[in-house]
């Protein structure tokens, strides 16, 4: 291979490389709006259990959101211990914020 074989190359999977990690920033910014969309839902729903006095946390909602979302996970081909780990990694946050504002 010549000198200028190999740098034609690597230009080729540095081109690439730029291209996937486009796609990846762009994906992870759709992420951090839609966290931002569903925590500025669940401030709401705060709002309104802690106006009647309803406890932070709901676990029998919980169990039924993580069926759903572990039968959406397998059918997108994403391990769905994966997606079941981070709901209940949201949801936990959630209920942290559901807490502050019921003592507040
Ligand atoms: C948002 C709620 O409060 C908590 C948070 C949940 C969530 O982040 O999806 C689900 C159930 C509750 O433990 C709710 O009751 O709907």
């Amino acid at each position: 291979m010549t000198s200028s074989e190999s740098s034609e190359i690597d230009e080729s999977v540095i081109a690439e490389l730029g291209r996937l990690r486009d796609s990846i920033d762009n994906i992870d910014a759709a992420v951090v709006h839609m966290l931002a969309e569903r925590f500025k839902c669940t401030q709401q729903v705060g709002l309104l259990k802690a106006r009647h006095q309803l406890p932070p946390a709901d676990p029998a909602r919980e169990a039924r959101q993580i069926v759903r979302l572990r039968e959406l996970a397998e059918s997108a081909k994403l391990d769905p211990a994966f997606a079941e780990k981070l709901l209940n990694f949201i949801i936990a946050e959630v209920i942290r914020h559901h807490e502050t504002i019921a003592k507040s």
